[in-house]
């Protein structure tokens, strides 16, 4: 397509001209006009500003829609280069017209007016459109200029132009003007046309004839008119109905052939039953129409019904489609997702009036844009994705090992969720079941720890190899902070009231307080000092270990929590070098709650990383980062293999707290048991994560009593905002019936719970029978939240059953015993014979001859 033959400046009179004027190409707009101008134009408009003030804003006409802009050479001075040179025109004097050239780097095409420019047929400068204007013009001459000076487009104020099929010594006639340049290569002096369609992205419906008179109707009435090779001039729908609305008119490139762009209303184009005349729409067009008649006759039940009348269910299946999409690898899968997204989107749009060509006017709109936003997520996505083990698909483009970034774990939906079906506990009967179903009831989902494990290899390796550098790599690969430095060293700013207003401050006092209180009375004070024979003192005593790390997660919460279970031990425990290692914000800052937490436990430094380069960094050490002796803390599969694999690699000679999986609560429950209570218990873990674990083992219940905590479950879950996410958790729970409380008390110490909640009648005097939990809340009023953040006990906890042989974190956790002996020489006399003897039975001689040499001095 050429330049148009003509670009009408549109001046205060030329508003009832527009509908036309814009079926024809551009139009011009001086900026003092835009704003009267703007919301008077038709939506397929475009148009052209003519920068008319020194200071307008040349930048944002761009942005906000004009697709060139005229300047002069002064303000193109001004832009500098800001703008591409296809956006811009230069508005020149005629005796300036020599030094067009010298700008052409800079512009599409140059503007003059001149009555001496405007005759010249010859002015052509090579890559430059030319747009003249003649100040003062005679419609009839302009005419027979246009015929034949073409590249040269014309400017022509609207108080020239009009409306009409034949030019006057006054007025130009729009469509006189527009055909000028038109000729026709067939005997009948006929024109192709090519209609399309508007609103389809398969657009040609067919192919037509038109003439001068049919293309003068079409422009003034703004519809389809043809002509008719048998017929004479046809109207489009006159008889059938099936209108069309005018969206544009062009001329092809030699100006031998037309298009027409329209919206076909009624029954199509084509007098066959299809879409187009060579067939019907396929893809994306096809849907579009089938979701349009959908949405006016969707047979009562069907799923698109369904989707048109449930904006929640549309909702959260853009949503989940948009996931999926983002988590599809292979090309065929992510053609399938893109679909499924498409299909969602594109019924959303229907449902709402807003069609494909509306979609593709707002991309159009959006590819003016010339200053572009950064492009960042909004923090609400940002969070959500970035460096939380869920968000894969942040996190995985930038993965340095390409298959390892996958989590194992299912992502958790943490989108507004809108899924209304009953969130509902499978129940069993245990006395029902065989001992193999029973035992299954015991298992924890497996985690393939030894997968994970892989994965982290190449994480850890490379901090290890690396050091500050590779650690700050990684945290802008996957926490998308950019850090100056790895660690944060104390004075730490105090958060002020606005980053942690007082009332949290004073929760978090009460939690440290609690949690020190409890852990200091565990403290050992005193060595245990035993003589087990006259003359041989034995003793024990406790010395801190000496540099410990904390990890406080910082993936999908904000865990504060998490920091006092650990810092407060270490602590009181004596510790004295305590690194924090947490992920940083995208901005590279800490939470305020968690830099409060840190102050209280007076941390060496905070480490600003997560994930397995944290534990990385902290088993190996770095320039910045202190290497610790004994690594403690919960964290996601990452965290937890990297503890794993540093355990295990004697170089980094360090230790873990304990193997750690995800949370678990299991409640037993009675008559007495209040079902508000029990389901908020249940639900209190259930929201954690998808795959935490969530048992209630039920003794007795009535059927009423069952269905009310059922009902609850459902009711309470459904209100809260990780709803989501507890939906999962519950799904992969059980509900335990019994019939006796030795029963419950059985299965729950096979289970060995990692909490154990009892709402039972005499519940303090059941205590005494339990033999494997990690921590136990007893009664109706200890709900697991006190323990998790304030009453004093820790909750870093053993999960998937290894509170048979483990103890949550506590002091001894951050101490190691040392034992020494006294032996005097009488107690040598006494105990050296022994010694002597089952060396000997060792064969061990020089055991044996160590207490020989000295029994021997003694005996002298
Ligand atoms: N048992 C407990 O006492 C307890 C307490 C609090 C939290 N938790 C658990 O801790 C976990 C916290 O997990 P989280 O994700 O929120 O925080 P997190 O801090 O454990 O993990 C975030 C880090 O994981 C890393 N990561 C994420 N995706 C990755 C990928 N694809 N490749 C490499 N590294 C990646 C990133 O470095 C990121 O910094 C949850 O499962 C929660 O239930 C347990
Ligand atoms: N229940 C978690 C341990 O399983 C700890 C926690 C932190 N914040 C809230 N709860
Ligand atoms: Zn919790």
């Amino acid at each position: 397509m050429s330049t148009p033959p003509f670009l009408p400046l549109i001046d205060p009179s030329g508003s009832t001209l527009l509908p036309s004027l814009a079926l024809l190409g551009p139009v011009l707009i001086p900026s003092t006009l835009v704003q009267a101008v703007l919301p008077t134009l038709p939506p397929q408009a475009s148009y052209y500003v003519q920068a008319e003030n020194s200071n307008d804003d040349i930048i944002s006409y761009l942005d906000n829609g004009a697709q060139k802009i005229v300047v002069t050479s002064s303000q193109l001075e001004e832009l500098g280069g800001q703008v591409p040179k296809e956006r811009l025109i230069l508005k020149l004097d005629e005796q300036e017209i020599s030094i067009a050239q010298d700008f052409a780097q800079q512009i599409s095409g140059i503007y003059v007016i001149s009555s001496i420019a405007h005759t010249s047929k010859s002015l052509v400068i090579p890559n430059l459109e030319i747009y003249l204007q003649n100040p003062s013009p005679n419609p009839t001459e302009l005419l027979e200029l246009i015929k034949t000076s073409r590249p040269s487009s014309y400017v022509i104020p609207t108080e020239y132009l009009a409306a009409s099929a034949k030019t006057t010594s006054t007025h130009l006639s729009i469509s006189e003007a527009f055909l000028a340049p038109i000729i026709s290569d067939r005997p009948d002096g006929l024109f192709p046309t090519i209609v399309s369609s508007s609103n389809h992205s398969i657009k040609p419906l067919g192919l037509v004839y038109s003439s001068k008179e049919s293309v003068t109707e079409a422009i003034l009435t703004q519809k389809g008119v043809y002509q008719s090779r048998k017929h004479g001039l046809w109207r489009k729908g006159e008889t059938s109905g099936a209108v069309q609305e005018l969206i544009s008119v062009k001329l092809d490139c030699d100006n031998d052939a037309l298009t027409f762009e329209v919206v076909q209303h009624g029954s199509g184009f084509c007098h066959l039953p299809q879409s187009t005349c060579f067939g019907n729409f396929n893809g994306i067009s096809k849907l579009e129409d089938t979701l349009k008649s959908r949405l006016e006759s969707a047979p009562e039940g069907s799923y698109t019904k369904r989707i048109f009348t449930d904006e929640k269910l549309l909702r959260s299946k853009i949503m989940e489609e948009a996931e999926e999409l983002c988590d599809a690898k292979t090309s065929d899968h992510i053609a399938f997702e893109a679909a499924d997204l498409l299909y969602f989107a594109l019924a959303r749009c229907i449902s709402k009036g807003v069609s494909l060509k509306d979609v593709e006017k707002a991309l159009d709109k959006k590819s003016l844009k010339i200053t572009r936003r950064k492009g960042d997520a909004k923090p609400k996505w940002e969070n959500k994705i970035n460096g939380n083990g869920n968000g894969e698909s942040a996190s995985r483009e930038s993965q340095p090992v390409k298959e390892e970034s996958k989590p194992t774990e299912p992502i958790p939906k943490s989108f507004p969720e809108v899924d209304e079906s009953r969130i509902k506990m499978r129940n069993v009967t245990l006395s029902e079941l065989n001992k193999e179903e029973q035992k299954k009831l015991l298992l924890r989902p497996v985690l393939n720890s030894l997968a994970m494990i892989d994965k982290v290899k190449p994480i850890v390796e490379r901090v290890r190899k690396e050091g500050d550098a590779g650690l700050k790599a990684m945290t802008k690969q996957f926490d998308k902070a950019d850090l100056s430095s790895n660690v944060l060293l104390p004075p730490f700013a105090t958060p002020t009231e606005e980053e942690l207003p007082v009332d949290v401050k004073k929760a978090i006092d009460v939690a440290y307080d609690n949690v020190k209180t409890f852990h200091q009375a565990q403290a050992e004070t005193k060595p245990l000092i035993v003589e087990t024979m006259p003359g041989v003192q034995c003793s024990r005593f406790v010395r801190p270990i000496a540099r410990v790390g904390v990890y406080v997660p910082g993936g999908t919460a904000i865990l504060p929590s998490t920091a006092i279970m650990l810092g407060v031990p270490a602590q009181v425990a004596g510790c004295k070098t305590i690194v924090l290692a947490t992920p940083p914000r995208p901005d590279g800052s800490i939470s305020p709650e968690v830099l409060y937490v840190a102050k209280l436990v007076g941390v060496t430094c905070i480490l600003k990383a997560g994930g397995a380069q944290a534990v990385g960094a902290m088993a190996y050490g770095t320039e910045e980062v202190p290497k610790v002796d004994k690594i403690f803390g919960p964290g996601n599969q990452w965290v937890t293999a990297a503890k794993m694999l540093v355990q295990n690699d004697t170089d980094a000679l360090v230790a873990i707290d304990m193997p750690a999986g995800p949370s678990e609560v299991l409640v037993i429950a009675d008559h007495t048991a209040n079902p508000i209570f029990v389901a908020s218990d249940l639900l209190s873990q259930a929201e954690h994560g998808t795959d935490s674990q969530v048992v209630l083992v039920g003794i007795n219940l009535s059927n009423k009593l069952l269905q009310d905590i059922e009902d609850q479950i459902d009711i309470q879950a459904k209100a809260l905002p990780r709803v989501a996410i507890a939906r999962e958790a519950i799904k992969k729970s059980v509900i335990v019936l019994v019939k006796s409380e030795k029963e419950a008390i059985e299965f729950s110490n096979e289970y060995a719970p990692e909490h154990l909640i009892l709402h039972l009648e005499k519940a303090e005097k059941v205590v005494e029978n339990i033999e494997n939990a990690g921590s136990v809340f007893v009664g109706a009023f200890s709900p697991e939240s006190c323990g998790d953040y304030a009453s004093g006990t820790n909750h870093t906890l053993p999960t998937n059953g290894f509170a048979r042989q483990f103890s949550g974190v506590n002091t001894l956790s951050f101490q190691k015993h040392i034992t020494s002996q006294f032996v005097s020489s009488d107690g040598l006399k006494l105990l050296g014979p022994s010694v002597v003897r089952l060396a000997e039975r060792e064969g061990l001689e020089a055991h044996a001859n160590a207490v020989r040499v000295r029994l021997a001095e003694l005996s002298k």
